[in-house]
């Protein structure tokens, strides 16, 4: 195994996962749902508690594994979090309430993410985790660019979607999809972009407010 890929493997067994999340995890996987890795929700943990997160959106509840890393930095924040799936939000309901956050902490929104996020008010929020469907990857950014207040984060799990993003040869939908989403940030001066290779990637941008 490459040095790099010791050290990818290392980060990510470095982090001691909370059983609530390990737990949701698991569920996550019998279901083919792909959860963001440990290492990714330790970052997104961090995230949430360095900008003191109060209120979050996440894009794509799944089982709940990202939503708890994320208030587990911020321990006393809001989470709304949006998912198509009734089944997978019942699940995650009763996972955030077994890890101790109560309902009146967490807002779970069935429907498509397309249709909740323009009811959503601009600079109301600290963290968006853009999570869902890769196709609209783009559109979920803008939203989240929209929806977080000056020096709130919009972070994006998969960025290097399944290590297939750095590979020329690799052309399917979500790999398009996610170089379009990189490479409209990169010539953007509209946000100040970080991608890190935790997981299969975790993008990170702040808006400049240019
Ligand atoms: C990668 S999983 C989310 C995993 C979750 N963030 C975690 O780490 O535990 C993607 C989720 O997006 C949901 N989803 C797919 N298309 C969607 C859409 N158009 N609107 C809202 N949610 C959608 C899926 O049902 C699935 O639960």
């Amino acid at each position: 195994m490459a040095d790099r890929d010791l050290s990818w493997k290392f980060a990510e067994e470095f982090v001691d996962e909370p059983e609530a999340a390990q737990t949701a995890r698991r569920s996550s996987l019998e279901h083919g749902v792909e959860a963001v890795s440990p290492a990714v929700g330790a970052q997104l943990s961090v995230l949430a508690a360095a900008v003191g997160a109060q209120s979050i959106v996440e894009i794509g509840t799944g089982f709940g594994v990202s939503g708890l890393w994320m208030l587990r930095g911020a321990p006393g924040a809001s989470l709304t979090s949006i998912d198509t799936e009734a089944e997978y939000h019942e699940s995650a309901r009763a996972t955030f309430a077994e890890a101790g956050h109560p309902a009146t902490q967490v807002r779970l929104i069935g429907g498509r993410a397309l249709d909740v996020l323009p009811r959503m008010n601009d600079r109301a929020y600290d963290l968006v985790l853009v999570d869902a469907d890769p196709a609209n990857v783009l559109a979920y950014v803008e939203h989240g660019l929209r929806l977080v207040r000056p020096g709130g984060v919009v972070a994006v799990p998969h960025a290097l979607w399944r290590g297939r993003v750095a590979d020329p040869a690799q052309r399917d939908g979500a790999v398009a999809d996610y170089r379009a989403l990189l490479s409209t940030v990169a010539e953007s001066p509209a946000v100040t972009a970080a991608l890190s290779t935790a997981g299969d990637g975790l993008l990170q941008l702040v808006p400049t407010g240019v």
